[in-house]
């Protein structure tokens, strides 16, 4: 393999390994997110934030160069995960918060 791959692909590594670091605090951000929201009866899908970070970042991938298709494409597969998490910690909070059922319930 060229010496300019090995080194390109030295970089590439590093950048795979910060994007997967972020990616584990934003997920630890967003299921606090999802317990607050859960608490508070509070859908999971926040569509007026989700069109205000699509507008943000459709102007921050125009300005950086990264195709702004991608750069949404690439948030909503992330947001997905996000949504089905917070339906979960909903679903889990509902359970507990239930009252007792008898056996005849
Ligand atoms: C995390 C939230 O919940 C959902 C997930 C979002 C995200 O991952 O950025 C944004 C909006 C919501 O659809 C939130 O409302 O902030």
């Amino acid at each position: 393999m060229p010496s300019e791959i090995l080194r390109l692909r030295a970089s590439i590594d590093n950048i795979d390994a910060a994007l997967v670091h972020l990616l584990a605090e934003r997920f630890k951000l967003t299921r606090q997110v999802g317990e607050l929201k859960a608490i508070g009866n509070m859908p999971p899908a926040d569509p007026s934030r989700d069109a205000q970070q699509i507008e943000r970042l459709t102007a921050i991938a125009e300005a950086s160069g990264l195709d702004p298709d991608f750069a949404v494409q690439f948030r909503q597969f992330i947001v997905s995960e996000v949504i089905r998490r917070h339906e979960l910690i909903a679903r889990e909070h509902a359970g507990e918060t239930m009252p007792e059922l008898d056996t005849y319930a």
